[in-house]
């Protein structure tokens, strides 16, 4: 079966000049048409190489060493320029954090919303498309430049960008985490309406676990530049099957208000320089043996999701990750 994003033991590194960053060290995910999908994990973990590698939007100083991606099947590391712009244009959408920073600052909303869209089209049309967004008198807004805009209303801008072209795959990448907590979960509501609306897959890259497991259907969560679970949102949220993901549920802090960022697990996530000689997560993990210090975990199913770690199937079975997770 083809899918609508497809990345295969994806290793990418960054190079500096004075050391190497491996940021994916065989990372793998797919993602059917229309499928929502949160891809979570620590500040460190890959989430945005991942989603960048999505569209071939990385640094120059990102290297890739091995692996694939692909969208619609269409391999995205082997295509001329023209045509990886081609693809971009039409069939994704992004949206990232900074919503300022996203738009150009010297050009009007309108033109700016025009020009995404791709082709002609009359000012109803463009209005319509700020409208969808919940943007109030979107003629004043097409007239404006981005800095008379709120966070808030730029960030709607950015999708009503990203989603005038009815892209196919919709990568957003932390789209709230720079806006208010009140219009955080409208915005969010906002995105998820629109791409049902237009059959638009989601990949949505978050700290934020406690606003995602109920907007996604997919969670995958990421440690040292690997998905190291991936299965329904509402099982892995709720009856996680590796350790880290254990700890990172256990640190959503259940009375926090939402859009609240995930408290900091015991202990360090790597900084990898080269590919990981065993499992990643082993130096905290209070499940580790000393397989998992030389052999790297590969993907088994468990209890419907994709886990990699050695121990996940014998775990499951004793219900340990529900007692306890990680070394303090
Ligand atoms: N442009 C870059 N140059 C050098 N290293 C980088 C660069 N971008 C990311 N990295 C490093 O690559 C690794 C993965 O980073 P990445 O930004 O993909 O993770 P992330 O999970 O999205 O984190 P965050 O939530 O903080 O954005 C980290 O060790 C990070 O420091």
């Amino acid at each position: 079966m083809t899918h609508l994003l497809d990345a295969e033991n994806l290793v990418i590194d960054y190079v500096l000049a004075d050391r190497r960053v491996r940021a994916l060290d065989g990372a793998s995910l797919t993602l059917a048409d229309g499928e929502t999908l949160a891809l979570v994990g620590e500040s460190g973990s890959g989430k945005s190489t991942l989603g960048s590698a999505a569209g071939r939007l990385l640094p120059s100083s990102a290297e890739h060493r091995s692996g694939d991606i692909s969208v619609a099947g269409e391999s995205l590391f082997g295509l001329s320029p023209a045509r990886i712009r081609q693809v971009r244009r039409e069939r994704l959408g992004f949206v990232f954090q900074d919503p300022i920073g996203a738009l150009d600052p010297t050009m009007r909303i309108g033109r700016q919303v025009l020009l995404a869209q791709g082709r002609r089209a009359d000012r109803a049309t463009i209005a319509r498309h700020l409208e969808r967004v919940r943007l109030r008198d979107p003629d004043r807004i097409m007239r404006a430049f981005p800095h008379q805009l709120s966070g808030g209303m730029a960030q709607r801008v950015a999708i009503a960008m990203a989603m005038a072209a009815r892209p196919r795959l919709l990568v957003a990448d932390e789209p709230t985490a720079a806006l208010d907590s009140q219009v955080r979960q409208d915005v969010l509501d906002t995105v998820f309406a629109l791409a049902a609306e237009a059959g638009t897959g989601i990949l949505l890259l978050t700290h934020d676990l406690s606003s995602v497991s109920r907007r996604c259907g997919r969670m995958a969560v990421m440690y040292g530049g690997r998905v190291v679970e991936d299965g329904p949102a509402a099982d892995v949220m709720n009856a996680p099957r590796h350790p880290y993901t254990a700890a990172l549920a256990r640190s959503v802090p259940g009375n926090a208000p939402r859009g609240a960022r995930l408290e900091a697990i015991p202990g360090r996530p790597p900084v990898l320089s080269a590919g990981s000689a065993g499992c990643a997560f082993e130096a905290r993990c209070g499940f580790a043996i000393e397989r998992c210090r030389t052999e790297r975990p590969e993907a088994t199913r468990v209890d419907g999701r994709t886990v990699l770690c050695h121990r996940a199937a014998e775990l499951a079975r004793d219900r340990a990750l529900s007692q306890r997770g990680v070394t303090t």
